[in-house]
């Protein structure tokens, strides 16, 4: 499938009388690396959960792969990594039976890789998952979403618990992984210096809109100065530099 990865347009979610997303215009470009930022509560979860038609839009049209999100096909289902903010495994499986477990549900499954990357971030199959710390589920949530190759990773803050060498090496993993491939990665994060260390694209989340996208680079050769302020900037005052008319040309991604 050629054309954009991700495409929402105009995408509200309402929770009762709350509206948490307002109007959500995005399209994401095949290969990109995605930082998808905002502060607390912004609805950074909601989009995700409604990208992948976990949750129904209340309006507007949200696709993935070309297809809308409410009603995927089990293939690009198939082409789909997912790891959610809250993890949850089933505890009484050891970690190399929740992979095979996994596994059973793809076409393509690379136990290869799964042994190489258990190894990569010192995971031990034989573990029962509920004695696994959070940084260590988060690993093998991450070793799960990656066993089939995904064309489309999405991430909701996938570092969150990771330590500084975990963190590191997962960020190697998704550069390797988008090299390799040109797969695509949208993931949610608070962490500007991992956005700095592997984002092609920012998507800026503010009250209710996606208030920014475009290339990490050059959000910060129009702005100039740091990550972090620039964010603060943007929360404070969206309409910022007229930040939203950064988004470029995207046609060399
Ligand atoms: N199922 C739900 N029912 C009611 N309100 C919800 C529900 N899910 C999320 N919300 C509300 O929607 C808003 C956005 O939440 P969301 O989890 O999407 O934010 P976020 O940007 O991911 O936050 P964080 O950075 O803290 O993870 C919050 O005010 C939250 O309370």
């Amino acid at each position: 499938m050629s054309g954009p990865v991700i495409t929402c347009q105009n995408v509200t979610k309402c929770f009762g009388k709350t509206e948490v997303l307002r109007g959500v215009d995005l399209e994401v470009p095949r290969g990109a690396i995605v930082g998808l930022v905002g502060t607390n509560g912004s609805g950074k979860s909601t989009l995700i959960k409604c990208l992948l038609g976990l949750l129904k839009v209340s309006s507007g049209t949200a696709r993935i792969l070309g297809e809308d999100s409410w009603d995927l096909s089990a293939s690009v289902k198939n082409t789909l990594g997912y790891v959610p903010q809250e993890i949850k495994l089933y505890p009484w499986m050891r970690v190399s039976q929740v992979i095979d477990y996994t596994g059973a549900f793809y076409e393509k499954w690379d136990s290869y890789r799964c042994n190489e990357l258990l190894e990569q971030w010192e995971l031990d199959g034989s573990k029962w998952i509920k004695t696994l710390s959070g940084g260590q589920l988060q690993r093998l949530a991450l070793v799960l979403a990656l066993g089939h190759h995904p064309s489309l990773l999405i991430l909701d803050e996938p570092a969150a618990s990771l330590d500084p060498v975990g963190r590191r090496s997962f960020l190697k993993s998704l550069l390797e992984m988008n090299e390799d491939g040109g797969q695509s990665v949208l993931f949610s994060t608070h962490i500007t210096s991992d956005l700095e260390r592997v984002a092609s694209h920012v998507a800026f989340l503010h009250d209710g809109r996606v208030q920014f996208f475009g290339e990490l680079e050059e959000l910060k050769d129009h702005v100039g100065g740091n990550l972090e302020d620039i964010f603060l900037q943007m929360n404070r005052t969206p309409e910022f530099a007229g930040l939203n008319h950064v988004s470029g040309d995207q046609s060399h991604v």
